[in-house]
């Protein structure tokens, strides 16, 4: 499958301090990617590198086979769409005035606007002006605006941070018919159910460097316990091995009709990050 990013040996410091380094990846086309990490790990540096908004220190990235070093050029960042917390929304417009405006930029048919005011669960604000929004509302109409010509890959930085748990799921549903119908989504997030919920692999970031990445299922199955959790009908709840004995005595609970609930041991991803990089996920 071909890469919609390759990322070799990328740092980028701020006079002396290593915001990220030796960081290595690669998102393939298709994919929705995670980029992991708490506060200050690295997220937006790494985005703003690939969206051509600042100069890596040492390594290379390329988007689409292109070095970002080329993205300046506006034509270039055509193919994809990108939403971080520098809206550059027109306060003074009303949301729909502001979508108006990239349409023209992008040469779009004004149908579109409707489509991304949709997505983004809006239709009854789009008459508002911006500078109006609450910051939930805002997060929406600047992804509104990047989707607006369904790019090939879209860059998503904390995406849901503002938004409340009914927009949260809504942008999830739309997110995943957007991949569906072919854009890749390189996603930042410190909110690991969000990462397991929407990503097919994921990367841990902490302190600049990448600390483990895989599918989020591998990760959880390579970091399970060989243990089940097993509540019985007098509320006890026991911790049985996968082994022949465990077996064994699970067979003699259900024989007994004690068996109440069966729970795997499963690890959430933020156990996880937890354990391999010993920190706090804030
Ligand atoms: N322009 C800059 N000058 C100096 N230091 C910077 C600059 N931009 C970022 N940094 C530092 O680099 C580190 C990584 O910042 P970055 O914004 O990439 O983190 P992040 O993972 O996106 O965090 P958050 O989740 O809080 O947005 C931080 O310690 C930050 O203070």
């Amino acid at each position: 499958m071909e890469n919609a990013i390759e990322v070799k040996g990328l740092a980028k410091y701020f006079a002396n301090f290593k915001a990220i380094e030796g960081v290595d990846f690669e998102v393939k086309k298709g994919e929705i990617f995670g980029f992991l990490g708490p506060s200050g790990s690295g997220k937006t540096t790494t985005i703003k590198i690939l969206t051509g908004q600042l100069d890596p220190t040492e390594g290379e990235a390329f988007v689409f086979g292109e070095n970002v070093s080329h993205l300046k050029n506006p034509k270039a960042r055509k193919r994809f769409g990108v939403l971080t917390d520098n809206s550059g929304l027109y306060g003074r417009l009303t949301i729909y005035e502001n979508l108006k405006l990239y349409c023209e930029l992008y040469d779009l048919p004004l149908s579109k606007i409707d489509e991304a005011i949709g997505f983004v669960n809006l239709k009854e604000e789009s008459k508002k002006k911006v500078a109006t929004l609450s910051k939930g509302m805002t997060q929406r109409v600047v992804l509104a605006r990047a989707i607006l010509h369904e790019p090939e890959l879209l860059f998503l930085d904390e995406p849901t941070s503002a938004l409340d748990p009914v927009n949260t799921l809504h942008i999830y549903e739309g997110l995943r018919a957007l991949n569906k119908k072919g854009t890749t989504i390189f996603l930042t997030t410190h909110d690991m159910q969000e990462a397991d919920t929407l990503c097919n692999r994921v990367a841990f970031l902490n302190k600049g460097k990448i600390r483990l990445l895989d599918q989020p299922n591998k990760l959880k199955k390579q970091y399970a316990d060989a243990t089940i959790t097993v509540e019985l009908t007098n509320d006890e709840k026991r911790q049985l091995r996968r082994d022949a004995a465990g077996a064994e005595e699970m067979y003699q609970l259900m024989k007994d009709n004690r068996v109440v609930t069966v729970h795997s041991n499963e690890p959430t991803l933020g156990d996880i990050f937890v354990k391999v990089t010993g920190g706090e996920l804030v």
